[in-house]
């Protein structure tokens, strides 16, 4: 099978909500999640303010109304969009206003609506902020409670509301983990533990700014296992993914710690060599090479020899990280084409007229799709 149409079938196999960056869902959710809270905010004002028009309290029905009218136009306004925090702020400070009038008014009727708001309070705003907002709306409570309940109520209702707060907090900090895990998730390859393709393009405009900048060079390395399938088809693909692992662990023995590795393809895996000239990676490339080639692999079944091709390329001044990307991938092409077991340096490597369907294109069509 050709290179470019392997890479092409692994994107189309890909699921979708995989190539998303964890960053883009957490966003798409909290927006979601915010603008339900205004939505019901918004209506049970709206509600309330019928019942108070019933019992005649006609000032306090207005207010509520004013109130369910507001969220439910901002609500509408900001349909599928982040909401500004100056209106999250509003939004909670105006629920917190009418609920301490209501507990002034109505005494218990207004306790009720204490806890709602600090459980929103908590979905409204994110980290640090939601605790701090939170335990400050519960002691605002608590206060009015001191002033308008029976005492040994107001205690109740105090510990309550800490309570809330406290199991709250708990979650925000699972959250915040959770949000962390799913980042890393989302940019690691699961086989070994390398970084995937997610964060290449990012990389790489890094490195583009840095020659730009400063004139700091940078180089890449493309490598791609020999005759990969033979070894699949003899040994069985666990016995491949074994192989994969340790290929993967023993490049790490030659990288610096600043070269970013990345597996950007079943048995394909690319290096970002920062402050390298396409000699210097070239050099690397070969201890790449030698390392893989020279030693045999041990899997649980067999021990098989294994052999490596590269591409080196260095960035240059009218690189896009596209153009960057098919420079290697064609030195690797030539590589492959030569005989395998090689490093070719794209400075001596025609460019191909196929940019367009390489692994620069392949990358770029997936950062789209986030
Ligand atoms: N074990 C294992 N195999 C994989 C993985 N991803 C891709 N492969 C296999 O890698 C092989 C790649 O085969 P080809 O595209 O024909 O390439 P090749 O046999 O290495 O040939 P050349 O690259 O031309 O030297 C296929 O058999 C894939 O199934 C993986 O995660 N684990």
């Amino acid at each position: 099978m050709q290179r470019n149409e392997k890479r092409l079938l692994m994107q189309r196999t890909e699921p979708t909500q995989l190539t998303q960056s964890a960053d883009t869902l957490l966003r798409k959710f909290k927006i979601k999640v915010t603008g339900n809270i205004i939505w019901a905010g918004g209506i049970t004002q709206l509600i309330l303010s019928g019942a108070q028009f019933v019992l005649g309290n006609v000032v306090q029905a207005w207010l509520i109304l004013s109130a369910g009218v507001f969220f439910s136009a901002v609500a509408w306004f900001y349909h599928g969009q982040r909401i500004p925090v100056l209106v999250r702020v509003a939004f909670i400070t105006l629920l917190t206003a009418i609920t301490m009038m209501s507990m002034v008014l109505n005494g218990h009727i207004g306790v009720y609506w204490t806890y709602p708001i600090l459980v929103a309070c908590f979905f409204l705003f994110s980290g640090a902020v939601s605790i701090v907002a939170t335990l400050m709306l519960a002691l605002l409570f608590a206060v009015t409670a001191f002033y308008s309940i029976p005492l040994d109520e107001s205690w109740r209702l105090t510990v309550t509301l800490l309570i809330i707060c406290a199991l709250g907090s708990v979650f925000v900090v699972l959250l915040d983990e959770l949000q962390k895990l799913l980042r890393k998730l989302v940019v690691t390859d699961t086989l070994t533990g390398l970084q995937n393709r997610h964060l290449v393009q990012q990389v790489l405009e890094r490195a583009i700014y840095r020659l730009q900048r400063y004139q700091r060079p940078a180089s890449l390395i493309m490598a791609d296992l020999d005759h990969f399938k033979r070894l699949n088809d003899t040994h069985g693909h666990l016995f491949g993914d074994q192989i994969l692992k340790q290929v993967a662990e023993r490049m790490h023995t030659v990288l610096r710690q600043d070269d970013q590795l990345f597996r950007v393809g079943g048995e394909e895996f690319l290096i970002v060599l920062a402050e390298a000239s396409e000699a210097d990676a070239a050099t690397v490339a070969e201890k790449l090479r030698s390392l893989i080639a020279d030693q045999t692999f041990k899997g649980k079944t067999a021990e098989v020899s294994v052999t490596l091709s590269l591409g080196v390329a260095e960035l240059s001044p009218r690189h896009t990280w596209v153009e960057w990307l098919n420079a290697v991938d064609t030195a690797l092409l030539n590589a492959k084409r030569l005989g395998r077991n090689q490093v070719r340096r794209a400075s001596e490597t025609k460019p191909e007229k196929s940019a367009q369907s390489g692994i620069g294109a392949i990358i770029e069509a997936n950062s789209e799709a986030n």
